[in-house]
């Protein structure tokens, strides 16, 4: 096996099999890695060995890449964004890397030349599912742009050995299944034991002087756990930048008690190992609500902690002085799952590195920034002091000190306030206390961002309106994106390749190009092939749905999607009341003239958020029904696609005519799901919230189905008092669709299965469907006048793709570099490194 990259003989080019790019090279490489690593040959492999075999043939090819990326990074001490995040959604790697070393077709072509699919073996790939919803896949679209644009950036995590559950579901319910993602192993990732630290729970302080006669603390912890990071490579798009995620496993520092195992306390031997491990075990699989479980907090400060510690070994080794911590590392919070780093990165520079608390509070404000990601009450963690005394007790007398010299502060800006005192404090100190995460991250960050332009509005008029009066300065929006790379390129290539026939593709990293395909808006030939390769993907789909579902359902109809986590305030019931004023329309009068549609809903709710899983049951018992009576002759279909996830979602975006984006006004922080769906040419039906807001203003309200009460009309329409009752008996297509629901007409004649939900709507509907509800019904009835008529429905879909450039994460990124981390791109050079080293 030739181990030095391509070389000349006689000027002859001999490729290296562990990088050459070209088919031939590819196949003996492939099947190397299916001999010399999994240990099969052809006759005996299973998929999952051509799969790993094609993984670690892919890996070969960017490893080059990894290293000469940190290669220089290292030599030039390069300024470095750390992303820290307790979820990272990062999708199946194996295609995403084949597009961004931009050699999808050649390996495509290599295993078919094997007798092999690539679809196939990509379809093989267990995602790492470390995430819940929007915010774990907004990390993971950001990593993939840093990447690209060849900003220096380390991504850091938790590694949890059981990611978000699969869904299965059981008679119309979900069922949650354990995520053993890593049962075949993970060829994507490196352990770095070598790297790996201790951190510290529990116990005590104790106060002392050092020999230079400082107050110092001293933290007796009462457990230590050791965190090993394992790395993943994060490839630009046709760049040599590699980037890398690292995510921490928790292990004892001692896997075995020999001691305890001689005297035959077996269970003590490895006592300590199964309660370390458990940090990181698995991911809480709760989207927009925090519960206050220990282990929760014990997670959060162990992954911070470790990547703090990493942090700082890094400025060592790069010989930078400590006291220019925040000049190498700009530190992003996403969300406060990891605020207790302004708590944890002061404890570190104080306690283990000696600094003084004035210079450290210096560098914890000018090294953090915070992004706030959700308005939700329930959202917005905080934690029992008495939680934070047994397991943190260093770091709430941290937080203790933080909170004195804040509230000074405000005293000195608002003095006699003691209202915005009590109100603003690090400490809740009603009930048992509890600390305020947020609030701990406003303070301890020098840059404050909401994810769109409403929602950061929303947060500087009311959840930290007293933050922006205190420091105006820090507030700032950063609108969320995707990237086009994985929601496009690779999840639907067939308008990848219309698109850059016509503009070329140089759209793919400059996404603002997409406007040059207005200019083909009234070319009847672009638009009839807009049109099949959107019909194409719907006859996929329906297939797919056919075998997985079993239900046949018709590619002509109008595809109205709605795929997202379950939430009321994400309304996905809603949707679920025009389905039956349709039925009601079409059992009314079986002749009426109804647009056919098919109702396609794929989401994943909270264990143990009971409405969100009664709703999931009321859809799949509405399509059970609706599938199935004759009257509706196949005008309406149901499907619920079960087990939602990023695989799920490359599949489905593509294939959307209508995307569904109908919360609550002033509750959707941004969404990123109704970017991926205009993205692909589906129009979007929506409220004015979160990014909906700025789609809307991008492709042109001609172009987007707008619908519902304003935040502001929300907000007055609860303050003046809202009696949903008053709807329910004053709008006779409302009524009949909640006395349908009410009959059992879904639960076979049972009256009592949806009644929580149906009283939860007649007597509080906080999230306010019935008001909105006939203006939904009538903007539904819009759409289906405007798909009938299939010129101007491509029109508004090609219009729609075409002003998507704004909703690129790489436009998110560069607003970030600009405005909050102040860093410039570093190009790699390939050669150069590799060769230095020899
Ligand atoms: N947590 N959280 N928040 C969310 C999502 N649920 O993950 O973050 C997403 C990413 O910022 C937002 O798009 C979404 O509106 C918001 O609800």
């Amino acid at each position: 096996m030739q181990t030095v990259p391509n070389h000349q003989v006689d000027n002859l080019q001999i490729e290296d099999d562990r990088t050459g790019l070209s088919v031939e090279c590819l196949k003996r490489a492939f099947l190397d890695n299916l001999f010399y690593v999994q240990g099969k040959f052809p006759k005996i492999a299973t998929k999952n060995d051509y799969y790993m075999a094609l993984a670690y043939t892919v890996r070969d090819r960017l490893l080059q890449r990894w290293i000469n990326t940190a290669v220089i990074y290292t030599e030039r001490a390069s300024r470095t964004v750390s992303y820290l995040s307790a979820e990272f959604l990062m999708g199946p790697h194996l295609g995403n890397n084949l597009v961004n070393l931009g050699i999808y077709d050649q390996v495509k072509q290599a295993v078919s030349e094997l007798g092999l699919d690539l679809e196939d073996l990509l379809e093989q790939e267990e995602e790492p599912g470390l995430g819940n919803g929007g915010l774990g896949r907004l990390a993971a679209c950001y990593l993939d742009s840093m990447a690209t644009l060849e900003i220096p950036s380390l991504g850091y995590g938790i590694r949890y050995e059981f990611g978000i559950f699969d869904q299965d579901i059981r008679d119309g319910w979900q069922v949650e299944i354990t995520d053993k993602w890593l049962h075949c192993g993970n060829p994507w990732e490196i352990a770095r034991p070598e790297w790996e630290v201790y951190v510290r729970l529990g116990g005590h302080t104790e106060a002392y002087t050092d020999e230079h006669g400082r107050y110092r603390v001293r933290w007796i912890p009462f457990q230590v756990i050791k965190g090993v990071p394992h790395d993943t490579p994060i490839l630009g798009y046709k760049t040599n930048t590699a980037n890398t995620l690292r995510l921490w496993t928790a292990e004892a520092p001692e896997s075995f008690d020999f001691a305890a195992f001689n005297s035959g306390d077996y269970l003590g031997a490895v006592q300590e190992k199964m309660v370390s491990e458990n940090l990181s075990k698995v991911l809480y699989p709760n989207d927009d609500s925090s519960q206050g479980k220990r282990l929760r907090l014990a997670q959060q400060i162990f992954f911070v902690s470790c990547s703090l510690q990493d942090m700082i070994r890094i400025v060592f080794r790069q010989n930078v002085p400590l006291e220019k911590f925040h000049e190498k590392f700009v530190v992003q919070l996403n969300d406060t799952h990891p605020a207790i780093a302004v708590a944890e990165l002061m404890r570190l520079l104080i306690d283990e590195h000696d600094m003084g608390w004035d210079q450290a509070w210096q560098i914890t404000q000018k090294s953090l920034a915070y992004t706030n990601h959700t308005l939700l009450p329930e959202a917005l963690e905080r934690w029992p002091i008495s939680l934070f005394r047994e397991l943190l007790p260093r770091h709430l007398e941290i937080i203790y000190e933080i909170n004195y010299h804040f509230l000074e502060e405000v005293k000195a800006k608002f003095p006699g306030d003691s209202d915005r005192l009590r109100r603003m404090s690090l400490i809740d100190e009603s009930g048992e206390k509890y600390v305020r995460m947020a609030h701990l991250a406003c303070v301890g960050s020098h840059s404050i961002n909401g994810v769109a332009a409403l929602h950061t509005k929303l947060l500087q008029q009311d959840v930290l309106r007293d933050f922006y009066q205190m420091y105006p300065e820090k507030f700032n929006n950063k609108t969320n994106g995707v990237t086009p790379r994985r929601f496009i390129v690779l999840s639907n290539p067939r308008l990848t390749n219309l698109i850059s026939s016509k503009i070329g593709d140089n759209w793919i990293k400059h996404l603002e190009d997409l406007k040059h395909l207005e200019a083909f808006v009234d070319d009847p030939e672009f638009c009839s092939q807009w049109r099949s390769i959107k019909s194409a993907i719907k006859q996929d789909l329906v297939a797919y749905i056919a075998q997985q579902n079993g239900i046949t359902v018709n590619p002509d109809s109008i595809f109205d999607i709605q795929a997202k986590r379950f939430h009321e305030y994400k309304r996905q019931h809603l949707n679920a009341l025009h389905i039956i004023t349709l039925y009601n329309r079409i059992k009314a009068n079986p002749d009426i003239d109804i647009t056919p549609r098919t109702f396609i809903f794929g989401g994943k709710a909270a264990p143990g958020y009971y409405m969100a899983k009664l709703i999931i049951k009321l859809l799949n018992s509405i399509g059970d029904v609706v599938n199935n009576d004759p009257d509706v002759r196949d005008r309406l279909k149901v499907v619920f696609l079960k087990d939602y996830s990023v695989k799920f979602a490359q599949r489905v975006y593509p294939a959307a005519d209508l995307s569904e984006q109908i919360s609550m006004a002033g509750k959707e922080a941004s969404g990123t799901g109704n970017m991926k769906f205009a993205l692909n040419g589906a129009l979007t039906i929506g409220t004015l919230d979160g990014a909906n807001v700025e789609i809307r203003e991008e492709v042109g309200e001609d172009n987007f189905f707008i619908f519902g009460l304003t935040a502001p009309e929300v907000y007055a329409l609860k303050a003046r008092g809202y009696r949903p009752l008053d709807y329910y008996h004053s709008n006779r297509e409302l009524k009949a669709v909640i006395d349908r629901i009410a009959s059992g007409h879904f639960s076979h004649g049972d009256t009592k299965l949806f009644k929580p939900l149906l009283d939860s709507l007649l007597y509080r509907d906080e999230y306010l469907l019935f008001a909105d509800y006939q203006a939904y019904i009538d903007c539904q009835d819009r759409v289906s006048q405007v798909y009938r008529d299939r010129d101007r429905w491509t029109r508004m879909s090609i219009l729609n793709a075409a002003r998507m450039g704004k909703f690129s994460s790489d436009r998110s990124i560069r607003d970030y570099c600009q405005d909050i981390w102040n860093i410039k791109p570093v190009p790699i050079e390939l050669g150069e490194c590799i060769q230095a080293k020899e």
